[in-house]
């Protein structure tokens, strides 16, 4: 049996998470219910792009995997297009030169791996697949509703245990516990740890996981930017977008239209100079809640919401229209060097974390130079590059563009995940970047707070933390 829907819901972040959970609750709760979402920069967030002579690239959230479900289905849902992201050929420069260098031959490729690896690059492989298989699961829960009230129990019932471990322990602990050599570790997993997510091996398992299987074939990125799903989400939602920062959310009590006393919540933000509020019977918040990121504070809470230190991670992105200086890498002459994605072992003397040749937003496969003088480059750091370094990198550059982020979580486990169940009725969605942060993380976090809330409004507690969901839907097939 189902209470009637609530009168209005508040979702605070327009970025992937916030703009998925408006579209799923408007999927559970149904046409009547008012969602306003609060966005106080750009619908989007950490999807966003950035432009070169007149060419919009992706700056933040740029490559999406062939089994992220979610944010496949809302490509087809809202008629998007896709494009497909080939990395070309990559080699891993160690400071001093390049210790590994991939080649257009496929068997050259392997036997280049064999010789160096052994058969390390195919376990490591195997283990990722392994690892996606079981995070699969998620989709076949959520699309029967079932929702997790915690990220360890959302994670546990994927993986069990062992989901909950590679959460406690670092990924080198993990891989040396497997038997990876040194050799491969820091040849090949630590420099794809520092292009992804700019950290060494000591994050946990779980991410490193999700870091390593953006090796696999088959990326793809969405045609005019990532960032079209969010704006195609909102619209299709038919949410209300306010465009203000959120400064404070308060427990209240308020009289209905049907005369009884209510706890609602009070939102209060500012828009301009203005300071406005209004009730919410749901709220969702889809933002890092930290003082540097949102600086949300919650007023008059029984028992208190604990204060959020989650540090995170800055980054650097740079583009750079230039041609690059290859001789900083490679002896090899100008002609000869064909790599177009150089990552970096773990060394404190580099400056950067990774330079690689991209396409602009509406470019399919192999990017063209823009003109003679090179094509678009995107860069990581750690800091904000000096123009010394620039002219380190390229030989001549005519553009460079910067945009700094505080990208995703510093990793440190053993990892205890944030609640998502701040209060009665108000849910925190970022909680799940402690297990990883992706767009595809941020969309099952979207749609498990989307029925989390819908189940805890109707009282449907059986279909919420479930144990072995994996079995029991085995058997109902
Ligand atoms: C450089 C970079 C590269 C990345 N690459 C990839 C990739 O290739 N593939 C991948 O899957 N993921 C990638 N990610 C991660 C991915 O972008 C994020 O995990 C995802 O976009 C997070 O989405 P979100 O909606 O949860 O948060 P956000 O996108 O951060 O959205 C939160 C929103 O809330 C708003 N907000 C904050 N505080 C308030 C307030 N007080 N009031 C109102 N609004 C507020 C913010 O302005 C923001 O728009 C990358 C991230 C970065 C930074
Ligand atoms: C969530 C699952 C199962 C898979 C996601 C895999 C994936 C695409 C991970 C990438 C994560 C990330 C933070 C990448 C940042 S850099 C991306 C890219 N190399 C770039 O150059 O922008």
């Amino acid at each position: 049996e189902l209470r009637a829907p609530p009168d209005k819901i508040a979702i605070i972040g327009a970025g992937i998470g916030g703009t998925s959970a408006a579209y799923y609750l408007r999927q559970k709760f149904g046409k009547d219910v008012k969602i306003d979402l609060f966005e106080r920069g750009e619908v989007g967030g950490r999807l966003a792009t950035m432009t070169v002579r007149g060419q919009e690239y992706e700056a933040g959230g740029s490559v999406i995997h062939p089994l992220n479900l979610h944010m496949k289905r809302f490509v087809k849902d809202l008629g998007l297009f896709t494009i497909q992201s080939s990395g070309g050929l990559m080699g891993v420069y160690n400071g001093e030169t390049l210790v590994f260098e991939e080649s257009s031959w496929f068997i050259i490729n392997m036997i280049k791996l064999i010789w160096h690896y052994g058969f390390q690059s195919l376990r490591m492989h195997m283990w990722v697949e392994d690892i996606l298989d079981k995070f699969m699961r998620i989709y076949r829960y959520q699309s029967h509703d079932y929702a997790f009230s915690s990220v360890e129990k959302l994670l546990h019932s994927l993986g069990g245990d062992e989901f909950l471990g590679m959460l406690n322990r670092t990924l080198l602990e993990t891989l040396q516990k497997a038997g990876f050599s040194e050799k491969f570790l820091s040849e090949i997993v630590a420099p794809v740890m520092r292009v992804n997510y700019g950290q060494s091996m000591n994050i946990n398992g779980f991410v490193g996981a999700v870091s390593l299987s953006s090796a696999d074939s088959g990326l793809w990125a969405v045609e005019g930017g990532n960032k079209l799903v969010c704006s195609g989400l909102l619209q299709a939602s038919k949410s209300n977008l306010i465009s203000g920062s959120v400064m404070y959310i308060e427990e209240k009590t308020r009289t209905k239209h049907t005369g009884n006393p209510t706890k609602m919540y009070e939102v209060i933000y500012q828009i301009g100079s203005e300071t406005r509020s209004g009730f919410y019977d749901i709220v969702l918040v889809a933002t890092p809640l930290n003082r540097k990121m949102s600086n949300i504070t919650f007023l008059n809470f029984d028992p208190p919401i604990e204060e959020f230190h989650q540090y995170y991670q800055h980054i650097v992105t740079t583009l750079v229209k230039g041609q690059l200086n290859s001789t900083l890498f490679s002896s090899r002459a100008l002609d000869k060097f064909d790599l177009s994605t150089i990552l970096t072992t773990d060394n404190s003397n580099l400056f950067i974390n990774s330079i690689g040749i991209v396409s602009s937003v509406t470019e399919s496969d192999n990017p063209q130079p823009l003109t003679d003088r090179g094509y678009v480059w995107k860069i990581f750091s750690q800091e904000i590059l000096t123009k010394e370094q620039i002219l380190k990198l390229f030989l001549s550059y005519d553009y460079a563009v910067k945009q700094p982020w505080l990208a995703y979580p510093h990793y440190k486990p053993p990892e205890k995940c944030p609640s998502i169940i701040l209060h009665d009725r108000l849910y925190y969605l970022n909680g799940i970047e402690c297990a990883a942060s992706a767009m595809e993380m941020s969309a099952i976090a979207a749609h498990n707070a989307a029925l989390l809330a819908y189940h805890r409004w109707n009282g449907h507690t059986d279909m919420i933390d479930q144990e072995d969901l994996y079995e029991k839907l085995k058997t109902e097939l």
